[in-house]
């Protein structure tokens, strides 16, 4: 990476540091479900405790669109980062002004403070240059660790770059590097998984990945505008009317750039949206009128398991079918144990897929999990990061 991280700053003993951090984490009644994000911050966080920085976290938490809202206050994430790092944590309840700038003139080396939701403030999402300011006051260093927030131009994750030395942290800097290694220079054959709901946000991706993989797959509901555009009747499935002439035009692309396009050959339709719905494996030219295909078939699991297993890289994001139900989940779990099974480097990003790595308790096998859903894609569109931007050179 041609950025600073944290290991280009000399001396960061008693330095006030404000470190950029991604603690979107689940939330179910005030309990975090999923602490990932937090846990993968801790190497950066540790660091700077060594090194005997004040430690400033900043983070924002769903989107509270400017208000002060209790659900969404860092608290819960402040005491699973106290009991991470076997440490007291402290937590502000506000994340600029003079309370804060207060709490921050009693830190000692090596102390942490989680400062509030920095979307509280309205000024964050539009990176209003007089929020940033403030954040700059707080600190001498400004460090994003924020991967999965990095594809938003913030005050909190860009505008502040303006005022401090800006360096990445280490999950930054981690993330950054796997996935540009991934995909600058790809070990081959290298084979990308495209999958879930989203047609119109990840058309771009699947542009961008026709020009850099060997085996581009396809599945989840985004695979029946390629079905649909290929002149197959689809039924009542998941359709993008608008993207069936760029279908169209990415399967004749991939035919003449010689990469092999992986389409569903059978499906599993089923007669209603619904975990108790009537199912049947059918191949493509065969689905019913007014049924829906919900999962890739055992044929084209098997058919993506082979490719995926003789490549060397494999990037996936977006489950194969609706796998949150057992009964269309099985092309998801396929492709996963494949990921699982493969000698080739795989990474796996966006926010559903890493669940269903979990949900089938793969995620120990895979090479690396992105902490970033959106910023992941972005990235893979060849998509420049705003809070990567904003970074020094090295
Ligand atoms: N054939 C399908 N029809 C409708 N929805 C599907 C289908 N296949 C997968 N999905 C749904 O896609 C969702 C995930 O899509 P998406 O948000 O694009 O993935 P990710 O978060 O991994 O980027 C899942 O909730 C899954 O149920
Ligand atoms: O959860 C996040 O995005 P993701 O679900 O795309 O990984 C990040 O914290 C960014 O949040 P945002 O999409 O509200 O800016």
């Amino acid at each position: 990476m041609n950025k600073k991280s944290i290991r280009d700053v000399a001396d960061l003993a008693g330095k006030r540091v404000f470190v950029r951090v991604d603690f979107n984490v689940p939330l179910e009644n005030g309990v975090i479900t999923d602490d990932t994000r937090i846990r993968e911050t801790l190497p950066t966080i540790k660091y700077l405790i060594e090194q005997g920085a004040k430690v400033i976290l900043a983070s924002h938490m769903g989107r509270p669109k400017g208000e002060f809202v209790d659900s969404m206050r860092l608290t819960p994430a402040a005491v699973r980062l106290g009991e991470l790092l076997g440490k007291p944590v402290a937590k502000a309840d506000e994340a600029v002004g003079d309370a804060v700038k207060a709490q921050i003139a009693e830190l000692k080396n090596g102390d942490v403070l989680v400062l509030e939701n920095v979307r509280f403030y309205k000024g964050e999402e539009k990176n209003d240059a007089e929020l940033a300011k403030q954040f700059a006051e707080l600190a001498d260093l400004f460090v994003n660790d924020a991967f999965g927030a990095a594809h938003r131009a913030h005050s909190s994750t860009a505008g502040i770059a303006q005022y401090l030395p800006a360096v990445s942290g280490l999950l930054m800097e981690k993330e950054l590097d796997v996935l540009g290694k991934a995909l600058s220079n790809p070990e081959r054959p290298f084979t990308a998984i495209i999958g879930g709901a989203k047609v119109k946000d990840k058309i771009d991706v699947i542009d961008n990945l026709i020009n850099l993989s060997d085996n581009l797959i396809l599945g989840g509901g985004l695979c029946f505008t390629f079905l649909k555009a290929q002149g197959y009747s689809i039924g009542a499935s998941m359709l993008d009317e608008e993207k069936i002439e760029l279908a169209k035009t990415f399967i004749n692309k991939a035919k003449e750039k010689g990469i092999n396009l992986l389409i569903p050959i059978d499906v599993v339709v089923a007669d209603k949206f619904d975990a108790n719905a009537e199912t049947k494996i059918v191949d493509v030219d065969a689905i019913p009128d007014g049924w829906l295909g919900l999962d890739i078939g055992p044929k084209t699991s098997k058919i993506y398991a082979d490719t995926i297993k003789n490549s060397k890289l494999v990037v996936w994001n977006g489950p194969m079918g609706v796998f949150e139900m057992d009964a269309f989940a099985a092309g998801t779990k396929a492709v996963g144990e494949a990921c699982a099974e493969t000698a080739g480097y795989t990474v796996i990003g966006g926010g559903d897929s890493a669940a269903a790595v979990e949900k089938f308790n793969l995620g120990s096998k895979m090479d690396h999990i992105s902490t970033g859903g959106g910023a992941s894609l972005e990235f893979m569109e060849g998509k420049a990061l705003p809070g990567v931007v904003a970074l020094n050179d090295k």
